[in-house]
């Protein structure tokens, strides 16, 4: 399978899940190391549709390689975030749940979780794993939102959460990436669920 291949792959899988509404979200599979290049989705496309025109190369600059095709707004996220973690892959998406997570939250500055077997996916095996993903407000200048998402990044991190608009995941390749995304969303679905049924407060956790 190529990295097209793959990447299109998870965008089918997202999408199918509704987790691109209203063209949102965004996706990017690393090609090359150094210098730095990227197949990256191209901007304000219906992601629940497949074309041979839904992805871009990118250099480090967030430039396209010999194309007109517009990439994603968010692609210094992308860059940035490939620049300074081990991720291979780089998803996106914007969901009810991940937005009031990130509200949810937002005074702590980052939103915990444990006491879950669904943090083994994340590589976390102990027993008492605790999976923190940093959360940052929704600066509209994107070049800021990207320096301030790399600042907030620690070996650990796998997921940041931005503040009403979504979540950005990565994987060491696509298969990790989405592995993560969607443990993430179940984490988030399973708080909110535990909230609702009064399982627990909000001075709880
Ligand atoms: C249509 S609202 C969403 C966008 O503003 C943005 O946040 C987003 O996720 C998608 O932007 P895109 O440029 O298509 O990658
Ligand atoms: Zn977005």
């Amino acid at each position: 399978m190529t990295q097209w291949e793959e990447l299109a792959d998870v965008k089918a899988t997202l999408a199918k899940k509704g987790w691109f509404p209203a063209t949102s979200g965004n996706l990017s599979i690393k090609l090359e190391d150094s210098p730095l290049h990227a197949l990256v989705s191209v901007s304000g496309k219906d992601k629940t549709k497949s074309s041979p025109e839904d992805f871009v190369v990118v250099d480090r600059d967030g430039k396209t390689i010999e194309s007109s095709l517009k990439p994603s707004a968010e692609t210094i996220i992308h860059t940035r975030l490939y620049e300074v973690t081990d991720a291979g892959c780089i998803l996106h998406v914007h969901t009810v749940e991940n937005n009031l997570i990130s509200a949810l939250y937002k005074d702590e500055g980052q939103a915990t979780f444990t006491d879950h077997e669904l943090l083994k996916a994340f590589g976390l095996w102990e027993e008492n794993a605790a999976l923190t993903m940093p959360i940052v407000d929704n600066l509209h200048d994107l070049p800021a939102l990207a320096e301030e998402m790399v600042r907030v990044v620690t070996p650990e991190t796998k997921a940041i959460l931005i503040l009403n608009h979504g979540i950005t995941v990565w994987g060491k390749n696509a298969f990790d990436a989405q592995k993560n995304l969607e443990a993430a969303e179940f984490l988030f679905a399973y708080r909110l669920a535990q909230f609702k049924y009064n399982l627990l407060k909000r001075e709880d956790v």
